[in-house]
């Protein structure tokens, strides 16, 4: 080994966050390499290393209010983490009133931004607003196949919520047959859904549906029809279409004026999320969830004396949880052995909290809750920091069951409610993207939901009885079975559950099902540690049956 007087210590200059990342990208090189050889070394390891940071590129108009356009989207990108630049089709006046005016650029100067913008600066996704004009199209498709990108949101702008015109009528035929071939998704509103199939009423949900898949025939990979504008209707429902399967994405409407620049927002956050790797569903869901916290932030924010104002795109800045270093990323194989704490059982064996995490963790548990109805909340938070320490050092999540705040306060992985709890979409509101948040559903109508809710898994039972919820009715195998198969969620199965009927569980070998939850059979023993590694045996042993295909219960 060289001894380290023959290396030289020589620091890159390479994006870090903390002094600990700065350090772990110091490379060593040995003295021997020749000067050139060393610096090649270095710019190859450096190109290695280097941080790709998601990028959008918004092809746009501005909006001299804020709120929509360009300005609404460089926002929301970067409220999503994510690079935005920016291409300006036309400089719009316009304010919360109306649109004053349009002032479109010139073709050859939108390609021209476009050139620059592409041929240099490596963007992920590129997502369209107001294209005023059939031969902007035209530049656009012709710059896209010359410069590749990931993924294509098309938002076809056409008339603001004002009613004032933003695009021709004959960018009608340009979106039909040029630029929807080549987008991943298009996002109309319900106007423009109309516009684009010749009129076409729209006035429910199902008609929204119809229309999603008659748009899809034009050539774009998915479809949502935006339905903020939906007269009657209490949610805010959208309509999402793959190609195979229509989704109704319900949301909660907040009642508020301030909606202007909710469309381009929502495209902006679909491409965001798409240029960090997420799949479309998901990208769309997240975008739509951000759509609904922003505007429920900024409810009552005065700014003009029209109609319609802006939201504020920026509110999660506002909000110290989203400081916080981010937690172990969700894997739905963590639901595999998952215990659930109980002080009640601890104090009887006399033994700490912390003791009794590390045994389980021992033993092969995947996923550690902690579910302390009665403790003090001083006691709690001393508790769940100390638990954090030794779940971080053994890399296993921990959750808090049903207290957000005490998830805040010790930066646990995530937090566990069930139904009479905070309502999932507010804690990921409060918890941030990044955290681990798991729903208990009895019904699939509560799955449904919690998906919706931007939730990573739900916890499904009370499969059998058990002393630990005394009042909770039980499902049984039928009934976790019907929830796990119309689940979009992984599930972990709980209530009742031990050594003794574990194979019974996860035997059952049913979509979805990744593993069980257990209090009782792991914290009501004298070795928990030794119990544990039974149970964790039980499972694998079932797992590898179930996945012969031999065990069919
Ligand atoms: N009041 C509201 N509460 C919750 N969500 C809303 C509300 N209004 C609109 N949305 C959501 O915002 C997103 C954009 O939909 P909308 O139909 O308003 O688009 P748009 O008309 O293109 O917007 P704009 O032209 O104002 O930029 C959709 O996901 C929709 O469900
Ligand atoms: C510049 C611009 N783009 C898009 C919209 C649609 O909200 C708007 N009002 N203004
Ligand atoms: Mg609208």
């Amino acid at each position: 080994m060289a001894s380290s007087s023959s290396l030289i210590l020589q620091p890159l200059i390479l994006p870090s966050t903390t002094p600990r990342a700065a350090f772990s990208r110091l490379v060593f090189l040995p003295r021997s390499l020749s000067p050139r050889l060393r610096a090649v070394s270095l710019s190859t390891i450096a190109m290695a290393l280097r941080t790709k940071f998601p990028h959008v590129l918004t092809v746009a108009g501005s909006d001299s209010g804020g709120g929509a356009g360009i300005q609404a989207d460089i926002k929301a990108c970067g409220a999503m983490g994510v690079y935005c630049s920016s291409v300006i089709t036309a400089v719009t006046a316009q304010n919360t009133v109306g649109v004053q005016g349009v002032h479109p650029v010139p073709e050859a100067f939108i390609e021209e931004q476009l050139n620059s913008v592409l041929s240099d600066m490596e963007v992920d996704v590129v997502k369209t607003g107001m294209l005023p004009s059939p031969g902007v199209i035209k530049v656009l498709c012709d710059s896209l196949k010359r410069f590749p990108v990931k993924a294509l949101v098309v938002d076809p702008v056409m008339v603001s919520t004002s009613g004032d015109t933003l695009s021709s009528p004959s960018t009608l035929s340009g979106y039909r047959d040029d630029l929807f071939g080549m987008a991943d998704i298009v996002t109309p509103n319900l106007k423009e859904a109309s516009a684009l199939l010749g009129g076409m009423q729209l006035q429910t949900v199902s008609d929204m549906s119809l229309a999603a898949k008659s748009i899809h025939k034009f050539g774009p990979k998915n479809v949502l029809v935006k339905g903020g504008d939906l007269s009657g209707s209490s949610d805010a429902v959208d309509v999402f279409f793959d190609g195979e399967t229509c989704y109704e994405l319900h949301g909660s409407r907040v009642q508020t004026r301030n909606t202007h620049g909710t469309g381009c927002t929502l495209a902006s956050c679909i491409a965001a999320e798409l240029s960090k790797g997420s799949p479309m569903l998901e990208a769309v869901k997240a975008a739509k969830a951000f759509v609904e916290n922003a505007l429920h932030y900024s409810k009552s924010i005065e700014l003009g004396s029209g109609p319609q104002g802006p939201f504020d795109h920026l509110f999660r800045l506002k909000s110290p949880p989203y400081n916080v270093a981010p937690g172990l990323k969700f894997q739905p194989d963590d639901l595999f052995l998952y215990a659930v704490t109980d002080s009640g059982m601890n104090s009887k064996w006399g033994r700490s909290m912390t003791d009794a995490v590390e045994a389980v963790i021992k033993g092969g548990a995947t996923i550690v809750q902690l579910r302390e109805k009665h403790m003090e909340t001083r006691e709690f938070v001393e508790t769940a920091t100390a638990c954090m320490e030794i779940c971080r050092l053994h890399k296993i999540p921990l959750l808090i069951n049903d207290r957000v705040d005490v998830a805040l306060a010790c930066n646990a992985d995530g937090v566990h409610v069930g139904q009479s709890d905070m309502q999932a979409r507010t804690v990921r509101a409060l918890l941030g993207p990044g955290k681990i948040i798991g729903v208990s559903c009895k019904t699939i109508a509560q799955a449904e939901q919690a998906w919706m809710d931007g939730a990573d898994y739900i916890g499904c039972g009370g499969v059998f009885p058990t002393s630990t919820k005394k009042d909770n009715t039980t499902i049984g195998l039928e009934g976790l079975k019907e929830v796990c198969l119309a689940s979009k969620l992984p599930v972990v199965a709980i209530g009742g559950i031990g050594i003794g009927n574990a194979n019974l569980v996860l035997g059952t070998g049913v979509k979805n099902l990744k593993g069980v939850a257990v209090v009782s059979a792991l914290f009501d023993r004298e070795s928990m540690e030794g119990e544990t590694k039974k149970l964790r045996s039980v499972l694998e042993r079932v797992l590898s049956n179930v996945s012969e295909g031999t065990v069919v219960l």
